[in-house]
């Protein structure tokens, strides 16, 4: 790869992780001796051509402060928002507008090199504003029926082709990400990520098949997941 602006990793991490219902945030908790947040900041480290990290922290939080990496020279913190894309937009408000944002979840802790350097190398390569790593679906999608009933039941099957899951890293040019979030929050158009609010303002964004390995901790049955797939990226590394 040629000369490029900076690469900053952006890693929204101020969410309360109702879902998991853990007693603290799951991002704090611990999987192999290491908090979740601490693996995914030695995902984003290792790689060579991430120089700087940007987290949004919860204005509440009283877990970051005790990480050994907290006062690190590379971490920047900001304070993050009511909901994730307030997070994200806050931390990029401090980047460079030439710099690109790789955007990725705390909650996501199993990311391989790998897949890091699939996604750099299409953002950086591509005639696209950006690109996000994305698994094709694999099962029958159904749609229920919206009443909720117990048990819930199916109004159709969806037609899965094309059909991809949305992971992290999501990566774009900071400024086009920043106009792009504010963009959404002004319409009032809802953004779960970062691509979502690059299409609604137009751009191009490209899909990168990626290894499902790379789960987004939600639920208390993700965490054994989450172990097995951290030690087995370990022993391939
Ligand atoms: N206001 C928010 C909400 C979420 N996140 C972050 O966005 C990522 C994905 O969000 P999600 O899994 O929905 O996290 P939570 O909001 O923590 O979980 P839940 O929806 O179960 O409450 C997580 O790394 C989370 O910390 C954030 O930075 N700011
Ligand atoms: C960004 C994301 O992880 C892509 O799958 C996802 O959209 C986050 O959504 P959530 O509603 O915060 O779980």
């Amino acid at each position: 790869m040629t000369q490029h602006p900076p690469i900053i990793a952006v890693v929204p991490a101020a969410g309360v992780g109702s879902r998991m219902q853990a007693d603290r945030p799951k991002q704090y908790l611990t999987i192999h001796g290491k908090t979740v947040l601490e693996h995914t900041f030695n995902a984003l480290c290792d790689h060579p051509l991430i120089t700087r990290v940007v987290v949004a922290v919860s204005h509440d939080d009283p877990y970051f402060d005790a990480l050994s990496v907290a006062r690190a020279p590379w971490l920047t913190r900001v304070t993050g928002g009511h909901t994730r894309s307030e997070s994200v937009l806050a931390a990029t408000a401090t980047l460079p507008d030439a710099s690109w944002a790789l955007v990725h979840d705390a909650a996501r802790p199993c990311l391989s090199h790998k897949d890091i350097d699939a996604l750099i190398q299409t953002a950086l390569t591509s005639s696209v504003a950006g690109a996000i790593l994305a698994t094709p679906v694999r099962d029958t999608m159904k749609r229920a029926q919206p009443d909720l009933t117990e048990p819930a039941l199916i109004a159709h099957t969806e037609n899965r082709e094309h059909l991809w899951h949305a992971l992290t890293p999501q990566m774009f040019r900071a400024d086009q990400l920043r106009a792009a979030l504010e963009h959404a929050q002004q319409a009032g158009i809802p953004v779960t990520d970062e691509a979502s609010a690059m299409e609604a303002s137009g751009h191009a964004v490209a899909l990168v098949d990626a290894n499902p390995a790379n789960i987004k901790i939600t639920r208390p049955a993700d965490m054994p997941l989450a172990q097995f797939y951290l030690s087995a990226l370990h022993d391939n590394s």
